[in-house]
């Protein structure tokens, strides 16, 4: 984690991106295929035949480049791709934040989709994201995003604490306790089989 001296001064910096799309003109996308997370889907077969025949973009999300302080917050845009891999949505990878008493907020910019969130300590809970809403991710809380619409991407502003920092290994090796998949159209949560205790 890298950290700026208190007595530095950090210039305002101008960012853009679109209100629909969330992509911006100045700022790379940060960009994950579905090989770079095969071993996330319950499906293991479903997944390596896609990854096989076409590893498609699964999410982008734009790090508009805060620094790494508890003053600054770090912000963005998040961008996940239509699509299942069996009867399981197209999802990010999720993660903890390593200060884990850090909260972060979501604001659905466009598609329809849930923000799936578990705690160390066995909760879990799913907030749907729809235009205009927005859903406060607890502190303690691992988040992942997940795009149910079957043709539009799932498009989110994000804001947490500079300081947070990323722990992906966590869920890497334990899996998130529910996944979310389409039931007779529907979306449902349902127990992940290789979830670890
Ligand atoms: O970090 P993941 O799980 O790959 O998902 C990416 C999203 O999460 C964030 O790290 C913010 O929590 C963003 O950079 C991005 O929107
Ligand atoms: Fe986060």
């Amino acid at each position: 984690m890298s950290t700026t001296p208190a007595e530095t001064t950090v210039q305002a910096v101008l960012t853009d991106f679109d209100v629909k799309t969330g992509l911006s003109t100045t700022k790379a996308p940060l960009q994950r295929r579905l090989s770079a997370m095969a071993d996330m889907y319950a499906d293991q077969a479903a997944a390596a035949a896609q990854v096989a025949q076409d590893d498609v973009l699964v999410y982008e999300f734009f790090d508009m480049g805060v620094p790494s302080t508890s003053g600054d917050v770090a912000y963005g845009t998040s961008i996940t791709y239509p699509g299942k891999v069996g009867d399981e949505y197209y999802m990010t990878k999720g993660h903890f934040h390593e200060v884990l008493d850090t909260a972060e907020i979501y604001y659905c910019l466009s598609g329809n989709g849930y923000m799936l969130m578990e705690n160390p300590e066995g909760d879990w809970q799913a907030a749907e994201f729809k235009p205009g809403q927005a859903v406060y991710v607890p502190r303690r809380y691992a988040h992942r995003s997940i795009n149910i619409s079957a043709t539009e991407p799932l498009v989110t502003f994000f804001a947490f604490p500079g300081h947070a920092g990323h722990d992906y290994g966590t869920i890497e090796t334990k899996g998130f306790r529910k996944l979310c998949v389409e039931r007779d159209g529907r979306p449902e949560f349902v127990d992940n089989p290789r979830w670890q205790a």
